[in-house]
C-alpha cells in the first residue's frame, strides 16, 4: 500500500482532507493534511462553492481538471451532484478550446497514454506504463484527425479521451480505474501547430496510410493481448479512416466507433422519439444529410437500416435518401465520393434536366425532405430561406443540425421553431435552452452520441461481449423510446440529460441481454440487470488495501 506523498499523489486513492485519523496514522499521513477531517459530501460542498467562484465555463473547466488530477473520488461525487451542470463544461462544447490550447496549457498528462507514430516500439511499454497493473476494460483511443468539427488537433486530441471516459463514468458507473485515455500521435496537418515551439505532439506532418495502418493495428493488437476483455471505443479519426478502421477491426474485436455508430444511435432515437409526437412513419419520411461524412453516413446507415427493419427493402429505403456535401447533392457520375457515399449517390436521370442542386436550398425545394440532419460543421447553413422552404412541405419537420462545437452548429434550435411557428422537431450537438414560442415551451433534445455510448459500453462489459454487433446498436437507439411523455406540448425528441444515468442502465441491460441472447458472451452472465448493476462503480470513498 501506497505511503505519505505517494498516497496524496494517486487520483485513484486519494481522498485529501477525507483521510480519517487511523488512515492518516496507518498511512504516512500525519502532518500531510490540515487537522479537520472532513466527509465526501463536505469537500463536495466546498469544491461547488469554489466551482461558483469562477468567472466562466472556462475557469470552470479548469478548476474540475485539477480536482480531477487530484482526487477522481471526489470530482466523480461533485459530477454526479450536478451532472446536467457539468456536462457542457466537463465535455463539449468547453472541452474544445482546452483541446486548441492544450499545448499552452499543459499541465498535467492525467493518466493518458501517449503513443507515437515515430517510435511504434514503444506501443506495449507505453501501453503497460500508463496501465500501471491496473486491468484496463475500457480505452477510448483518438488520432485527433476530425475532433468534433474543429479538425486536426495532434496529440492535443488526448483531452477528447480523457473527456469522453469521464462522461462514461459520470453517466454509466464505469469504473475509472478500469479505464485508459489512449492518443495515437501520427502527426498533424495544422501548420500552425507545426510551427508552434509549444506544441507537445510530433512536429511533422501525418504519416502516409502504409504506416498509418502499421501503427494503428500494432496499437490495437497489443491493447487487445494485454487487455483480454478491452472494449476499445474509437472517437475522431478522419474521415478517410473512421469507417476503414472499424470494418477492418469489428468483425474481430468488440470496438466501437463513436461518430460512425453512437452518433447513428443517437439520431436515429430522436428521429423515433420525434415520430412518436408526431404519430408518423419512418417509412413515409424523406431523409436529407447534409455533410456526408463519418457522422454524416454513419447516421444514414443507422437510419438506412431502420427502415429495412421496418420492413421496405433496402433499394426502396435507399431511394428516401439524398446526401449533400461540398459538391451539392451527390451524383454516381461523381468522381470524388467517399467509399461511403457511394452507395447514397443519386442518377441525374431522377431529375428533371436543368434542376438546380448547387446549393441546400436548391435540394431541398427539389426533394422536399422531412427529416434534414446536419453534420457539415457548417455554422448557419440551415439558413430562414432553407428551413422555410423545408418546412412549407411537411406539417412537423425534423431538423437536427448536430456540428459540434457551438460556433458550428447549423442552426439554433430558437431559430429553427421560430421559422417553423414551433412546428419543427429539434434536437442539437449541444445542449440547447428551451424555446418558448405562442406559449409552449419546447424541450430541445440533446442528440450527442454522449447520451448512447456510456450505457452501450455498460452492456457491452456487463455481458462481456466478444463483439459488438448491429442488433445490440439497433436495440440501444430502440431503448430511449417511452421515456419521454410525448403528450407533453412541447415534448423533447430525447429524453434529457438529467436522466443519464438511469437511462444509461436501461440501454446497458437491454445491449446485454441482447448479446446473450446472440451467444456473444465470453464467460456465462446468469443475471443481466445483476451483472450491470455489480459493475457499477459509485464515487464514494473505499476502505484502503492493508
Ligand atoms: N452530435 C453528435 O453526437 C455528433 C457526433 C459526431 C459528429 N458530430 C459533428 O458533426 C460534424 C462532422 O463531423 P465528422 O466527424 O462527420 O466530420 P467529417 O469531416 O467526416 O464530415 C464533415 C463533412 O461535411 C462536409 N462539408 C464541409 N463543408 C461543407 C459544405 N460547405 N457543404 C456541405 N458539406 C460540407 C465535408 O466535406 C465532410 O464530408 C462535426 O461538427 C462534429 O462535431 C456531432
Ligand atoms: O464529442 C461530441 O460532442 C460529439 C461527437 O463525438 C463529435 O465529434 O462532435
Ligand atoms: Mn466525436
Amino acid at each position: 500500500m501506497k505511503h505519505g506523498f505517494e498516497l496524496l499523489n494517486d487520483p485513484f486513492l486519494n481522498k485529501g482532507t477525507a483521510f480519517t485519523t487511523e488512515e492518516r496514522e496507518k498511512y504516512g499521513l500525519v502532518g500531510l493534511l490540515p487537522p479537520c477531517v472532513q466527509t465526501i459530501d463536505q469537500q463536495a460542498d466546498q469544491a461547488y462553492e469554489n466551482y461558483l467562484t469562477k468567472a466562466d465555463n472556462e475557469a470552470k473547466r479548469h478548476y474540475l481538471m485539477r480536482l480531477f488530477s487530484e482526487n477522481r473520488t471526489l470530482f466523480y461525487n461533485l459530477f454526479s451532484k450536478h451532472l446536467k451542470e457539468f456536462m457542457p463544461v466537463v465535455y463539449d462544447p468547453t472541452i474544445a478550446p482546452d483541446i486548441e490550447y492544450y499545448s499552452e496549457r499543459y499541465v498535467d498528462s492525467q493518466y493518458a497514454c501517449f503513443l507515437s507514430a515515430d517510435h511504434p516500439e514503444d506501443v506495449e511499454t507505453s501501453l503497460q506504463n500508463a496501465a500501471d497493473g491496473r486491468d484496463i476494460d475500457l480505452i477510448v483511443v483518438s488520432d485527433a484527425e476530425a475532433i468534433l468539427g474543429i479538425g486536426d488537433w495532434g496529440t492535443n486530441g488526448v483531452e477528447i479521451s480523457v473527456g469522453k471516459l469521464m462522461v462514461y463514468t459520470a453517466a454509466a458507473g464505469i469504473d475509472p480505474r478500469r479505464v485508459l485515455p489512449v492518443i495515437l500521435d501520427a502527426g498533424t496537418n495544422r501548420q500552425e501547430l507545426l510551427d508552434n515551439d509549444l506544441y507537445l505532439g510530433e512536429h511533422h506532418r501525418r504519416i502516409d496510410d502504409e504506416k498509418y495502418y502499421e501503427f494503428v493495428d500494432r496499437f490495437v493488437a497489443c491493447a487487445e493481448r494485454l487487455f483480454p476483455n478491452l472494449y476499445l471505443h474509437f472517437e475522431d479519426f478522419g474521415r478517410s479512416h473512421a469507417t476503414v478502421l472499424l470494418d477492418k477491426y469489428k468483425d474481430t474485436y468488440p470496438v466501437f466507433n463513436d461518430d460512425v455508430e453512437g452518433t447513428g444511435i443517437v439520431t436515429l432515437a430522436g428521429i423515433l422519439g420525434g415520430l412518436n409526437i408526431t404519430g408518423e412513419k419512418l417509412t413515409d419520411q424523406t431523409y436529407l444529410c447534409f455533410g456526408a461524412g463519418t457522422a454524416g453516413c454513419g447516421i444514414a446507415n443507422r437510419v438506412l437500416q431502420e427502415f429495412v427493419d421496418q420492413g421496405m427493402s433496402r433499394e426502396e429505403a435507399r431511394g428516401r435518401f439524398y446526401l449533400v456535401d461540398r459538391q451539392g447533392l451527390l451524383f454516381d457520375d461523381m468522381d470524388d465520393l467517399t467509399p461511403e457515399q457511394r452507395p447514397f449517390a443519386r442518377k441525374r436521370s431522377e431529375f428533371e434536366e436543368g434542376t438546380d442542386f448547387g446549393s441546400l436550398l436548391a435540394v431541398v425545394r427539389a426533394i422536399h425532405p422531412t427529416i434534414m440532419v446536419g453534420t457539415s460543421t457548417v455554422h448557419g447553413a440551415f439558413t430562414e430561406d432553407v428551413i422555410r422552404e423545408m418546412a412549407a412541405h411537411c406539417t412537423r419537420p425534423i431538423i437536427f443540425p448536430l456540428s459540434n462545437p457551438t460556433k458550428l452548429a447549423e442552426a439554433t434550435a430558437a431559430n429553427l421553431l421560430a421559422w417553423t411557428d414551433g412546428r419543427a422537431l429539434v434536437a442539437t450537438g449541444v445542449p440547447s435552452d428551451d424555446v418558448t414560442i405562442n406559449g409552449i415551451t419546447y424541450r430541445i433534445g440533446q442528440a450527442n452520441n454522449a447520451l448512447i455510448y456510456p450505457g452501450l459500453g455498460l452492456g457491452v462489459l456487463a455481458s462481456k461481449a466478444r463483439l459488438l454487433t448491429d442488433q445490440m446498436i439497433s436495440l440501444a437507439a430502440h431503448s430511449l423510446g417511452g421515456i419521454v411523455d410525448t403528450t407533453q406540448p412541447g415534448a423533447a425528441v430525447l429524453p434529457p440529460v438529467s436522466r443519464i444515468t438511469e437511462f444509461s442502465e436501461r440501454i446497458a441491460t437491454g445491449v446485454a441481454q441482447e448479446a446473450l441472447r446472440q451467444g456473444l458472451n465470453r464467460e456465462p452472465v446468469s443475471d443481466v440487470q445483476a451483472a450491470v448493476r455489480t459493475l457499477k462503480w459509485t464515487p464514494t470513498y473505499r476502505t484502503l488495501d492493508a
